[in-house]
């Protein structure tokens, strides 16, 4: 139940999109990343979700090295940029479908987690008819499912209502208290700060600075 980035560096079509950078995680922890638009705060992500490999350094998810032992995280939930589903099926169908895969829950925990999410298990709407905030309450249901032991969420704020960033709210606090290993980025500077143990700050690819909020039991 953690993630470890090891002196990680990335370049793509000759640019440096990722230098050097080490970060860790430990589980019951939530750590952010914070940093302007194009700092690599995605592809940071991408990188530890084995989406991308690293052309130096590793990524060692509950200690496993992705793109060694392991191609990808074995227990991650991952929410970056818009959740896709099949658009035809409704909400709960799409659950139903992604948990088949691995056969870890059943639809008791797809119906608790519709409703943690604030969403309706009898809406009978395609997923294509869903708001932007009803695709991202889904998006965050996904990745909470199988309570997984490291969580990637990247914007999840985004298009969330105020109602639904209070659900944000009880949802991360919830997954840390699980004992989840979480990393996420949040342009919500309020919204970030009040909710991390600490905030890792990324600029042109590195990081600049990293700051542990004490007294939220990181030392
Ligand atoms: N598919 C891609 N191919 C090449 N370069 C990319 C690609 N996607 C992103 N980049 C570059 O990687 C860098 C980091 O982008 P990234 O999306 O990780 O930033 P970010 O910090 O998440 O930004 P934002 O706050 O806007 O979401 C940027 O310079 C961007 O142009």
């Amino acid at each position: 139940m953690s993630i470890e980035v090891k002196h990680v560096t990335k370049h793509i079509r000759g640019v440096t999109i990722l230098d050097d950078v080490s970060l860790s995680v430990s589980n019951g922890a939530i750590a952010a990343i914070a940093g302007p638009n194009g700092s690599g705060k995605t592809m940071l992500m991408r990188l530890i979700a084995g989406l991308i490999t690293p052309d130096k350094g590793s990524v060692v998810v509950d200690g496993a090295t992705i793109g060694i032992d392991r191609a990808f995280p074995e227990s991650m939930g991952i929410l970056i940029e818009s959740p896709q589903f099949l658009s035809a099926y409704t909400g709960r169908m799409n659950l139903c479908l992604l948990a088949s895969i691995r056969d870890k829950v059943g639809g008791e925990a797809i119906d608790k987690v519709l409703e943690e999410v604030g969403l309706r298990k009898d809406d009978k709407r395609p997923f294509r008819k869903y708001s932007l905030g009803m695709k991202q309450r889904l998006g965050l249901a996904a990745a909470v499912l199988e309570s997984p032991s490291v969580l990637l969420l990247d914007e999840p704020s985004n298009a969330l209502d105020r109602d639904g960033v209070r659900m944000l709210r009880r949802l991360i606090l919830k997954e840390r208290e699980r004992g989840a290993a979480v990393l996420w980025a949040c342009h919500d500077r309020e919204l970030m700060e009040s909710l991390s143990d600490e905030v890792y700050y990324l600029a042109e690819g590195h990081i600049d600075g990293h700051e542990i909020f004490a007294g939220r039991g990181l030392s």
